[in-house]
C-alpha cells in the first residue's frame, strides 16, 4: 500500500515539474490582448453578459492576467528612468510572474490524491492533489490522471471502438463529432491541405491510390482545398506522410496535417497539430477562417454542406473549431451544484492566499508585519476569515439579461445565440443558446422568434471578420413581479412580468426608409410571437452602433419602437400612447427598481439580494452612518440599505443609471439618498470633503467640537470616534431642495435629502447655499466594474482617515486582489518621497499585483486597512464566475 502511494506521488512530482513552463508560455502570449481589453473595460459597463462570460471562460486562468508582457514593461516605463530602475521593475515583474504562475500551477490539481482516496488527507483543501474527480483537472497535455474514472471510461470507450472497428469493414471508423474518439483514433486521422478545390471525393481517392497511399477512408467536399483521410495503422500514417507532405499538385505543395479534435476531444486526447494558416496563394480560402493555427477541425457532418444553401445568401459555410455551446457558456454545468460551489471555493481560497503572499512580499524590510498577516500563518495562509460561497437561490434560468450575437452558425445559417469562442481565437461561429442552463425559457423563446425573423430579412447579419453587416446583437432584459418575502420561487420563469428587447444594428449604408421598414416587420414578428407564446414584451428598442466590437458605448443612439401587447397598468406607469416604454422594473429587497436599457443591474436579482444584505450586515451601519455607494448603478445597494443609515451618497458614471437611481428613490419613498453622476475618480474627493467631518481641527475652529478631540490619533480612532460623535450637535435632518448642480469636474448631482433624527453636523454648502449634513462615521461599499477601482479612488479611500470600514464587492477576484494590496499594504514613513521619482505617470494597470505594490509606495504615510472577512455569493451558477465580498477595516 505504502509503496503505491510513493509511486503515485513521484509520478505527480514529475508531472508538476513540467507544468510551470507551459503555463508561462500560454500566459505571456495572452497578455497583450488582455491589456487592450482592460483599457476598454474601464470605460464600459462591466456586467458580465452571458455571452461575454462565455468568451471569458475561454481566457487563460485568471492568474495569467497579471503576468507582465514585454509590451507592458515598455509602456509603463517612463523613458527617463535609468536602466537600473528598469531592471528593478522588470525583476519585480518577473518575480510577480513566477509567483502567479506558481499559484496557478498550484491550483491545477491534475492528479488524484491517493491518501484522500484511501484514508483521508490531512492537507484538506490545501492539498495540491485533487480530492475526488470533481476537483481533478486535465494535465497540460490534455490527458487525465490514468487512475481517474474519466481516464478509465475513456479507455473503455476506446476499447469498444476498436472492437467495433475490428468487427466492421476493416477500416478505422471515424467517429469525430458524434461520440468520443480515442487518442489512437485521432492520431489515425489526418488532413491534407492545398488539395485542388475542383477535385471531387472520387478524384481524391484515385489520386491517393495512384500514389500508393494506404488510406482507409478519404473525404473531400468540392470547393474546399482541405480533405480528410483516415488510416488503419500508425505505419500507414508515416508512409503516407512521406509520400504526400510537400508533394506539388497543381503548383501547390500539399501539407499533411493533424486533425484538431473538438475541445472535449482535445481534452481527452491532448492532440495538437501542424500549422496550416500560412497559405501562400493569397486567396481568402475558407480554410483561413480556421484560426487555430495548429490543425483543422474534422467536421464529419455531411449535412452541413446542404444546409448552407438554405441560408439567406450572404453567409458562407465556415470551417472552424467549435465546441458545444453549453460547454462554452456554462463550463461547470456538468458538475453537481455542490461540486460547482466547491470549485469556486477553492479558486477564491487561492486568491485570498495570494493576497497575503503579495502583501507580505511588499512589506518594507524592517517593518513589523501587521497582526493579520502574522495570523495568516495559522489560517493556512488565508489573510482573513473566509465564510465560503453562498449558493444562488436560483440555479437555472437565473439570468435576467443576456446578450445574444447575431451571426452565422458553423453550418453558415443565420443564428441568434452565443459566440462559440473569441474572435482572437479565430472563432466566429454563433450557436443557439440551446440548453444553456443559465438562460431563461422566456429568453430562449424570444431568441427563437427573433432568429426566425432574421432568417427572413434581406439585410445582412454582422460579420466579425470584415466588420460588415446590419443585424448585430439582441439583448434581452427581464423584470420580475414583486415577490413576497419567503415566497421567492425557484422557478424564475413564473415571475417574469416585463421584457425589454434591444436590437443592436449597424446602420451604415442602409437608408433610413429601408431600416424603418425592417423595424416595422421586426416589431410585428416579435409582437405576434409574444402574443402567441404568452410572453410579456414591454419594451422594444433599436441601438445604433458602428464600432468593431458589439460592446457599444452607453451613449449610442437608442430608438424605442411601438409595441402593442397587453400589459398590466402598474407595469406601464411611464408609458403613454406616443411614448413607447424604455425601461423595465425589477425588485430587490422588496424595493422596486426602474432599469434603463444601458444601466447595470445584477443579472441574478435574487442572488443580489443576498449579496446586498451581507454587505449591509458587514458594514456596521447605523443611523449616524454616511454610506458611500461607489459605482452605484441604479442605486440598488444604497437604496436597499438606506433605512439602516443616516444618508447615502451614490456615485455612478452612467447618466441613465443615475436618473434611474433618483427615480428609484422616489418610487420607494426613500428620501435620504443623493446620487452623483460622474467618474468616481473625479468626484469622490470632493464628496468626502462635502459630507464627511474630515479634518477635526476645522470643526474645532468652527466651534463645533471641543479641543479634546484635536489630539485624536488615527490609531485610536475607534475609542475616540464615540467621543467625537457624542460631541456633535444633535440635529434633525432638514428637508433641502431637490435639484441638480455641479460638483467637481463635469459631474451633476441629483438627490433627495431628509430622514430620521441623527447625530451629525450641518453646514452650508459652498456651492448652493443649501444646508448640508456632515457625518463623522463614514462607510464605503464599492462595487466597481471588472477592472476594479481607479487608483485615484483607492488612494482617496486609503488617505481618508474617517473611513474606517470598507466593503468591497467584486465580480473579478483579480482586480479585487490588486486593489486590496493598495488598501492594505503597510508603508514605511517617508516611502512616498523615496518612491516619487519612479512613480510619475506610470503603473496604469490595476489588476497587476506588482504595479499595485509599487503604487502604494507612492502614497504619503497612511494607516492601511486590514482584511477582516471574505465570502462569495454564487451569482452565476454553471459558470466559473462568482461575486466576492470582502470587509476591510482599520
Ligand atoms: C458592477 S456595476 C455595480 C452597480 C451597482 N452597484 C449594482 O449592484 O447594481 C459597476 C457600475 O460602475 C459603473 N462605473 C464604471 N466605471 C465607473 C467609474 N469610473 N466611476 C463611477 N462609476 C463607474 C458602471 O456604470 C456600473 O454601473
Amino acid at each position: 500500500m505504502a509503496s503505491e502511494n510513493v509511486a503515485s506521488f513521484e509520478e505527480d512530482e514529475k508531472n508538476a515539474a513540467h507544468e510551470p513552463k507551459q503555463v508561462l508560455e500560454e500566459t505571456a502570449a495572452s497578455l497583450e490582448m488582455k491589456q487592450e481589453e482592460d483599457k476598454k473595460d474601464h470605460e464600459q459597463e462591466q456586467q458580465i453578459p452571458a455571452e461575454t462570460a462565455a468568451a471569458e471562460e475561454e481566457e487563460p486562468p485568471a492568474a495569467a492576467v497579471a503576468v507582465a508582457s514585454p509590451e507592458m514593461k515598455l509602456e509603463d516605463h517612463d523613458q527617463n528612468h535609468g536602466d537600473e530602475e528598469d531592471e528593478e521593475v522588470a525583476e519585480e515583474e518577473e518575480e510577480e510572474e513566477e509567483e502567479e504562475v506558481a499559484a496557478m500551477v498550484e491550483r491545477m490539481k491534475t492528479s488524484l490524491c491517493s491518501y484522500f482516496r484511501k484514508k483521508g488527507c490531512r492537507h484538506g483543501e490545501n492539498c495540491r492533489y485533487a480530492h475526488g474527480e470533481s476537483e481533478l483537472q486535465p494535465r497540460p497535455d490534455g490527458t487525465w490522471d490514468p487512475t481517474s474514472e474519466r481516464a478509465k471510461s475513456f479507455l473503455a470507450t476506446q476499447k469498444q471502438h476498436e472492437q467495433q472497428d475490428a468487427a466492421g469493414a476493416g477500416g478505422v471508423k471515424v467517429m469525430i463529432g458524434s461520440q468520443p474518439s480515442s487518442a489512437t483514433t485521432t492520431l489515425l486521422q489526418k488532413c491534407i491541405v492545398h488539395v485542388p478545390r475542383g477535385w471531387s471525393q472520387d478524384k481524391l481517392k484515385s489520386f491517393l491510390s495512384d500514389h500508393s497511399v494506404p488510406f482507409a477512408s478519404a473525404k473531400k467536399r468540392k470547393a474546399m482545398s482541405v480533405c480528410f483521410v483516415s488510416f488503419e495503422t500508425a505505419e500507414q500514417v508515416a508512409t503516407s506522410a512521406k509520400i504526400l507532405d510537400g508533394l506539388t499538385v497543381q503548383n501547390k505543395r500539399l501539407k499533411f496535417a493533424d486533425v484538431l479534435p473538438r475541445a472535449w476531444e482535445q481534452k481527452a486526447t491532448g492532440m495538437s497539430g501542424m500549422a496550416l494558416d500560412d497559405d501562400d496563394d493569397g486567396n481568402n480560402n475558407d480554410e483561413k477562417t480556421e484560426h487555430h493555427k495548429d490543425a483543422v477541425l474534422y467536421n464529419d457532418d455531411d449535412d452541413n454542406s446542404s444546409k448552407q444553401a438554405e441560408s439567406a445568401g450572404d453567409e458562407k459555410p465556415v470551417l472552424e473549431p467549435y465546441r458545444d455551446v453549453c460547454q462554452v457558456v456554462t463550463p461547470l454545468a456538468h458538475l453537481s451544484y455542490a461540486d460547482q460551489l466547491n470549485v469556486k471555493k477553492d479558486d477564491i481560497t487561492q486568491v485570498l492566499k495570494r493576497l497575503a503572499r503579495s502583501i507580505r512580499k511588499g512589506c518594507p524590510a524592517g517593518l513589523l508585519l501587521p497582526d493579520w498577516l502574522v495570523a495568516a500563518r495559522d489560517r493556512e495562509g488565508l489573510p482573513c476569515e473566509f465564510e465560503g460561497v453562498i449558493a444562488s437561490p436560483i440555479i437555472d434560468g437565473y439570468r435576467n439579461k443576456c446578450e445574444f450575437s447575431i451571426g452565422s452558425g458553423p453550418d453558415g445559417k443565420r443564428v441568434v445565440g452565443f459566440q462559440l469562442g473569441t474572435f482572437r481565437e479565430g472563432v466566429n461561429a454563433v450557436a443557439e443558446p440551446g440548453s444553456c442552463r443559465n438562460v431563461s425559457l422566456t429568453a430562449r423563446m424570444f431568441v427563437a422568434a427573433f432568429q426566425s425573423f432574421i432568417r427572413t430579412s434581406k439585410l445582412p447579419v454582422w460579420n466579425k471578420q470584415d466588420n460588415t453587416g446590419f443585424w448585430r446583437m439582441l439583448t434581452i432584459r427581464e423584470g420580475r413581479k414583486p415577490v413576497n418575502k419567503g415566497e421567492a420561487s425557484t422557478e424564475m420563469q413564473h415571475e417574469i412580468a416585463e421584457v425589454m428587447l434591444v436590437v443592436q444594428v449597424c446602420p451604415t449604408g442602409v437608408p433610413e426608409e429601408r431600416r424603418a421598414k425592417e423595424y416595422t416587420q421586426m416589431s410585428l414578428a416579435l409582437t405576434n410571437a409574444a402574443a402567441s407564446l404568452s410572453l410579456p414584451l414591454t419594451a422594444l428598442l433599436v441601438q445604433d452602433h458602428v464600432g468593431v466590437s458589439n460592446a457599444a458605448p452607453v451613449d449610442s443612439p437608442l430608438h424605442a419602437l411601438p409595441i402593442h401587447v397587453n400589459s398590466a397598468p402598474e407595469e406601464l406607469e411611464d408609458k403613454s400612447d406616443d411614448m413607447p416604454m424604455t425601461h423595465i422594473h425589477d425588485y430587490i429587497g422588496g424595493l422596486r427598481f426602474r432599469i434603463s436599457p444601458t444601466a447595470f443591474f445584477q443579472v441574478n436579482s435574487v442572488g443580489a439580494e443576498r449579496l446586498y444584505t451581507m454587505a449591509g450586515d458587514w458594514a456596521g451601519l447605523g443611523p449616524d452612518t454616511l454610506l458611500f455607494d461607489v459605482c452605484c448603478g441604479t442605486g440598488t445597494i444604497g437604496l436597499t440599505l438606506a433605512h439602516r443609515v443616516g444618508m447615502v451618497v451614490g456615485i455612478e458614471m452612467n447618466a441613465s443609471a443615475v436618473a434611474d437611481a433618483q427615480i428609484n428613490a422616489s418610487l420607494n419613498g426613500i428620501s435620504n439618498c443623493k446620487f452623483v453622476c460622474g467618474k468616481a475618480e473625479d468626484v469622490i474627493n470632493n464628496l468626502l470633503k462635502e459630507y464627511v467631518v474630515g479634518d477635526l481641527e476645522d470643526l474645532v475652529k468652527e466651534g463645533e467640537l471641543s479641543t479634546k478631540t484635536t489630539t485624536r490619533a488615527t490609531t485610536q480612532a475607534d475609542a475616540e470616534e464615540t467621543v467625537v460623535r457624542s460631541e456633535l450637535p444633535d440635529l434633525s435632518v432638514k428637508e433641502t431642495e431637490n435639484g441638480t448642480h455641479q460638483i467637481g469636474k463635469g459631474t451633476s448631482e441629483v438627490g433627495i435629502s431628509g430622514g430620521q433624527p441623527i447625530k451629525q453636523a450641518e453646514e452650508e454648502s459652498h456651492t448652493t447655499g443649501e444646508k448640508r449634513l456632515r457625518f463623522s462615521n463614514v462607510v464605503a461599499i464599492v462595487d466597481p466594474p471588472r477592472v476594479g477601482l481607479h487608483h485615484i479612488v483607492l488612494r482617496t479611500l486609503r488617505l481618508h482617515k474617517q473611513l474606517r470600514q470598507l466593503v468591497y464587492i467584486s465580480c473579478n477576484p483579480e482586480s479585487l486582489l490588486a486593489n486590496a494590496v493598495e488598501l492594505c499594504m503597510p508603508l514605511e514613513e517617508g516611502t512616498a518621497a523615496a518612491e516619487k521619482s519612479r512613480s510619475r505617470g506610470q503603473f496604469k494597470g490595476t489588476t497587476n499585483l506588482g504595479h499595485a505594490r509599487r503604487r502604494v509606495k507612492t502614497l504619503p504615510a497612511s494607516e492601511p486597512f486590514r482584511p477582516v472577512k471574505a465570502a462569495a455569493v454564487d451569482m452565476f451558477p454553471h459558470t466559473k464566475h462568482c461575486e466576492m465580498i470582502m470587509l476591510f477595516e482599520r
